[in-house]
């Protein structure tokens, strides 16, 4: 199972969430990285840039993909072709979609610059441009939307569990 979606849906949440429930493993793609690169995504940004960044992220997704585990994929992913081509292969892959308020309420109520980096870096309305043209992206590549605006993060592995299961 691969989830995906904008930056605060709450994938590394539910992938950890589903991974107890399941008793199965997890990835996430950005710790993975992080611990690949040994410094924080924001620093890597700052010292290399974006495009070297999503070079990296797909390679560690490829090599997460060739495994079993649940995997929680950084919100960006899927601005990589190949990567929407590797998705697109597959049969396991949740769009957990959320409101933009709701989102830039999250990313921005919490402190944690080091994760991402694009919070701090662009307005609200650069943010919400952003979010509008990822949009159709998730929706390309993904065989099941779930709509987290009213679920709690339980809801959702339970709602996941249940299709999953039928
Ligand atoms: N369904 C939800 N309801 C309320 N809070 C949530 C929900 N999903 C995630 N959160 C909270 O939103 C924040 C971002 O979640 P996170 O899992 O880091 O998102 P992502 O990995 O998609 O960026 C965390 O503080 C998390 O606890
Ligand atoms: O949306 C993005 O471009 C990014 C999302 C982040 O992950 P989350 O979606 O888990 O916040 C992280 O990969 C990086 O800061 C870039
Ligand atoms: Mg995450």
């Amino acid at each position: 199972m691969i989830l995906i979606g904008f930056m605060g849906a709450g994938k590394s949440t539910i992938a950890r969430l589903l991974g107890k429930e399941l008793g199965r493993p997890f990835i996430d793609i950005d710790t993975e990285i992080e611990k690949n690169l040994e410094m924080s995504i924001s620093e890597y940004f700052a010292q290399r840039g974006e495009t070297a960044f999503r070079q990296i992220e797909l390679e560690v997704l490829k090599l997460a993909l060739t495994t079993e585990r649940i995997i929680s994929t950084g919100g960006g992913c899927i601005e990589t072709a190949a990567v929407r081509s590797l998705l697109k292969e597959r049969q396991d892959v949740i769009f957990l979609r959320c409101s933009f308020d709701l989102l830039y309420e999250r990313v921005t109520r919490e402190a944690v610059a080091s994760l991402r980096p694009l919070v701090n870096q662009k307005t609200k309305s650069e943010l919400t441009a952003l979010y509008e043209s990822r949009l159709g992206y998730y929706q390309e590549v993904a065989q099941i939307t779930i709509d987290t605006d009213a679920l709690t993060p339980i809801e959702i592995v339970e709602e996941i569990q249940q299709l999953v299961h039928n």
